[in-house]
């Protein structure tokens, strides 16, 4: 997969290159391209906003100077690509979409400032190709580049080859529609707190059910959206009577 960023502050993606990211574009997994909105601009005060048509307040982002950057950045390969622009007006990033995302070749994020992109840069590429708008939350960043590093980290987990052991991006949080339940490890008890003995018993058929009955009770009491968003058949009789 390649990856473009296009920022005006891209010192802000150097977390791509550590740890699990880096050694993903190490061994050619993924392929991290970070562009400088600014190299597209052409007055000596590489300007890139302006005031808003309608008044109100701060800046927005100029589309000629977005569309130069885009043009050249979309034209650098082939690979058939899905623009993303995170924005706090966006449809929420879920798992579900990091899915998606990862049978994606290519992904270019453009990251706002601001008061974002003017409108036009979206619905210009939406005429030629997949465009999203996506939030990683409730809430509003300075820009767009800390979401792009969640959404990256979220996806490139999610490649074969990235994570050391596969079967931990299947029993993620969410993979069953529900939240993860605890974790323990050694010691067995911790300042007073013992490992639930289930864990301790080596009983399997026991232990799954242990798993699922916490992941069931922890997501009924924080998210009691995502169990009323599971399909009929999801929860089994031993679910029910929980
Ligand atoms: N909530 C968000 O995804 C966001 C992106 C930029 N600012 O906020």
């Amino acid at each position: 997969m390649r990856i473009d960023v296009v920022t005006i502050f891209p010192g802000y993606l150097a977390p791509l290159r550590e740890a699990l990211l880096g050694r993903a574009v190490g061994t050619g997994l993924l392929d991290i391209a970070v562009h400088d909105l600014r190299d597209w601009t052409h007055d000596v005060h590489q300007a890139v906003d302006d005031a808003p048509y309608g008044g109100g307040p701060g800046m927005v982002m100029r589309p000629h100077v977005w569309g130069e950057a885009l043009d050249d950045v979309l034209a650098a390969d082939p690979r058939p690509a899905r623009l993303v622009v995170p924005t706090p007006a966006g449809r929420p990033f879920t798992q579900a979409a990091a899915h998606a995302y990862a049978a994606q070749e290519r992904l270019v994020f453009a990251c706002g400032r601001y008061e974002g992109i003017d409108q036009r840069v979206v619905d210009h590429y939406a005429a030629s190709m997949p465009v999203d708008e996506i939030s990683i939350g409730d809430y509003v960043l300075v820009g767009g580049e800390v979401a792009v590093l969640v959404v990256v980290e979220a996806v490139a987990r999610l490649l074969p080859g990235v994570l050391g052991n596969p079967r931990s991006a299947a029993e993620d949080s969410f993979s069953d529609g529900l939240l993860e339940g605890p974790a323990y490890t050694r010691p067995e008890v911790w300042r007073g707190h013992a490992v639930p003995e289930v864990l301790r018993s080596g009983n399997h058929g026991a232990i799954a059910r242990w798993r699922r009955d916490r992941a069931l009770e922890r997501t009924a009491e924080r998210r009691p959206d995502l169990i009323a968003a599971l399909p009929p058949d999801a929860l089994d009789e031993a679910d029910r009577a929980l």
